[in-house]
């Protein structure tokens, strides 16, 4: 067997059970080391046994299964990162939610110029309804809104063609860009943004471009006071500052992601937001 990368459904379960039992990965590792396999290869047979057996137990506890996510290209500690034809810089990041905050991911004429696109279009923001699947107004969103289609003029598409280069996902995969305006008192409570796929309206949504499996929020002005973007279970906030986003990820659509998020309610002046909702396939 020296050398061999294969290994038979006996082995695995053999393997599985190791880990099952709590075994260190060396104490896995080493019966196949005297029997004569190569390192790597019986580094790569573990590897595979333990991936089996992680996404046995996310089947068995009921899990949805992991999807890609989107991920700024080159990030690598980083300081600023090149998106096309801007220089986005890094601010802050958290791992457990997947959380990056950027500054400049916007020029000041880029968020001017989409208020003002946006301030006729406004209407009372509605919210997904799962049981349908359509959109309808709630309470917990009392925010104005309005949406865009992808590359519906010269500026989306300069900027969506920024953020697919900064966040290494394909442009087709965005939704079209959502402009909201929260005046005093106004905010958006914690919610997650991908569709649970256990509601009976979440067929309609998933059939155009799977989940969706991030989030970037864009500040479009500096709120006086109030509307930062929270996550009130990693206890994270992120200021709104123009120019500046949030941008988050969610492997799958369950709570463990930690994606719990919302728009703090705005203190004094206004707070202008665009969002970008990223989903795993092309988005029609
Ligand atoms: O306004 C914010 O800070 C958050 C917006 C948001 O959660 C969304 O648009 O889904
Ligand atoms: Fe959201």
């Amino acid at each position: 067997m020296a050398g061999q990368a294969r290994i038979d459904d006996a082995l695995e379960r053999w393997i599985f059970e190791q880990v099952r039992a709590g075994s260190p990965p060396e104490a896995v590792l080493k019966p196949l080391l005297d029997r004569g396999w190569q390192e790597q290869a019986a580094i790569d047979a573990v590897e595979h046994a333990l991936r089996g057996f992680v996404e046995q137990r996310e089947r068995e506890d009921g899990l949805p299964p992991a999807s890609r996510v989107p991920a700024p290209l080159g990030l690598n500690d980083a300081s600023s990162l090149r998106a096309g034809d801007r220089e986005v810089r890094v601010v802050s990041q958290l791992r457990h939610p997947r959380v990056i905050a950027f500054a400049n991911v916007l020029s000041d004429d880029e968020c001017d110029a989409l208020v003002e696109m946006a301030r006729p279009r406004l209407s009372r923001s509605a919210t997904v309804n799962m049981a349908t699947g359509g959109d309808e107004v709630h309470v917990g969103r009392t925010s104005q809104g309005t949406c865009f289609a992808r590359g519906a003029n010269a500026l989306l598409q300069r900027v969506e063609d920024r953020l697919s280069r900064l966040l290494d996902w394909p442009l087709e995969n965005g939704e079209g860009m959502q402009v909201l305006r929260y005046g005093v008192g106004a905010e958006y409570k914690p919610h997650h943004d991908y569709f649970d796929p256990a509601q009976p309206g979440a067929g309609v949504l998933l059939e155009r471009g799977g989940q969706r499996v991030a989030s970037l929020v864009m500040y479009l002005n500096t709120p006086s006071r109030g509307g930062a973007t929270t996550f009130p279970e990693a206890g994270f906030e992120v200021a709104a500052v123009k120019g500046n986003a949030v941008f988050f990820s969610y492997d799958r659509p369950h709570p463990m992601t930690l994606s719990l998020h919302g728009g703090a309610p705005v203190l004094e002046g206004e707070k202008w937001v665009a969002t970008k909702w990223l989903r795993e396939r092309a988005h029609r």
